[in-house]
């Protein structure tokens, strides 16, 4: 099945305001969505959404995959080294070490695997969090603002994780304020849904 991700007409209310309603999107292999617009557009409720951890207010959210997400907090714990915190999460994911070692490799963060959580920079922290979408084997990548913090090393790391899960059949919704320079991607501006 092609299709990972669909939203049928999807209405979102937070607090008493309504962000949005109507909204459909399919989300198929190798695809990603870029969500752009303004502060309280709705794209972090969006992508909460597609997670699962909101409700829509009306319509329907269809997964048929796992999906990883990465937003704020780095879901890491913060008083373990960096390894044994996202070896915590293969555990969790029954994936083997060796998807652990390909993450860390791709967010080139081997320097780092003993350091406690809590001892990362704010771009080294946002780079273990990738590691932990990397590192989970699911399908579809809920990325909100991945980028933020990260250098533009980092950041060419990421465009490059997102191209090979693409290429590899995975899908990718994202947030973010730029442009991360993604080939081949499409947009939904949600300002213009407001
Ligand atoms: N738990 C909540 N209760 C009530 N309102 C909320 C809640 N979370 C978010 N909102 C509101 O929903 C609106 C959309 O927020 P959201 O975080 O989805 O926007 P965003 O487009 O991701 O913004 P940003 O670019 O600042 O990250 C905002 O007006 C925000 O105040």
């Amino acid at each position: 099945m092609a299709e990972l991700l669909r939203f049928d007409r999807v209405a979102c209310i937070r607090g008493d305001r309504l962000l949005f309603e109507g909204l459909s999107l399919v989300l198929a292999r190798g695809e990603a969505l870029w969500l752009r617009g303004p502060n309280g557009a709705g794209k972090s409720s969006l992508i909460r959404l597609a997670a699962g951890l909101l409700r829509p207010a009306a319509g329907t959210v269809t997964r048929r995959e796992r999906c990883a997400l990465i937003d704020e907090a780095a879901a890491l714990d913060p008083e373990l080294p960096l390894r044994r915190a996202l070896d915590f999460w293969a555990r969790v994911d029954t994936v083997d070490g060796h998807a652990v070692d390909r993450a860390i490799a791709a967010m080139a963060l081997a320097p780092l695997s003993d350091v406690p959580v809590a001892m990362l920079s704010t771009g080294q922290r946002k780079r273990g969090a990738m590691a932990r979408v990397i590192a989970s084997g699911a399908p579809i990548w809920l990325l909100d603002e991945p980028a933020n913090g990260m250098d533009e090393r980092a950041r060419g790391l990421l465009v490059a994780a997102i191209a090979a899960h693409r290429a590899n059949g995975g899908a990718v919704l994202l947030a973010s304020h730029f442009s991360l320079g993604l080939k081949d991607v499409a947009q939904l501006d949600m300002g213009a849904l407001a």
